[in-house]
């Protein structure tokens, strides 16, 4: 069984796919993960990020282990998993996500994984798995996600916010939700509370 729950930036993806995976004992893969390695690699190496022939020949050592303590990306014997959620990263990743080939890597590494799994990402319920018999999509107003994604940040609040909103611009396109999907507004819920509603859909 595949569960997705996809989302706007910074509305709680990963934290929720680690509870609901817990809950049911299957591992969960957070793939925006993958851009973000994509694009550490790309910024380390010098290379442009909008250029996909720079980037591909980066990726033969990329592999995702899905945890469910939180999952972990490595290159060859590097564990790049810290280095991921930097500001430097955020500001790129947008850009290596709207390319088609480095699209098509990322959704080869997802659908390699054997089932059963909790896949979080935006395109995770349209486009990766679109046969999941259980899909969700999560919101919340951009202030409330800068309110929480501040305390990972070094930034103000509304810093934060302005660079959700646009990255939320940026990623339109992979980031609708699949018609089926349930979409859930996660403001006025604690997280234990999404993902309560989550599991209570579940059974
Ligand atoms: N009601 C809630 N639903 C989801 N996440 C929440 C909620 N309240 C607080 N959070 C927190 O919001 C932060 C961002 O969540 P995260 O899982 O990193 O989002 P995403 O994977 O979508 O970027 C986390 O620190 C998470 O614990
Ligand atoms: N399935 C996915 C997952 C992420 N992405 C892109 C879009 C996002 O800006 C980046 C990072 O996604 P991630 O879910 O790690 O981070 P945020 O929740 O947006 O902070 O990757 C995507 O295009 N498709």
């Amino acid at each position: 069984m595949i569960v997705t729950i996809d989302g706007v930036a910074a509305s709680g993806k990963s934290s929720v796919s680690s509870g609901v995976a817990q809950a049911l004992g299957v591992p969960y893969v957070s793939s925006g993960l993958l851009y973000r390695a994509v694009t550490l690699l790309g910024l380390t190496a010098g290379a442009d990020l909008a250029d996909a022939s720079a980037l591909l020949p980066l990726l033969p050592g990329v592999r995702l282990e899905p945890l469910a303590s939180g999952n972990r990306v490595w290159n060859a014997d590097h564990d790049l998993t810290a280095d991921l959620h930097s500001t430097r990263v955020d500001g790129g990743v947008s850009t290596v996500a709207a390319l088609p080939e480095i699209r098509e890597w990322v959704d080869a590494q997802l659908r390699a994984l054997p089932d059963p799994l909790v896949a979080e990402g935006r395109d995770m319920g349209t486009n990766v798995f679109p046969h999941a018999p259980h899909k969700f999509y999560l919101t919340a107003s951009p202030r409330v996600r800068a309110e929480r994604r501040a305390k990972e940040r070094p930034e103000d609040i509304p810093a934060i916010e302005a660079a959700l909103t646009e990255r939320d611009r940026l990623d339109t396109t992979q980031s609708a939700p699949a018609p089926d999907a349930r979409v859930i507004d996660t403001g006025p819920l604690t997280l234990q509370g999404v993902i309560d509603t989550i599991l209570a859909d579940l059974r």
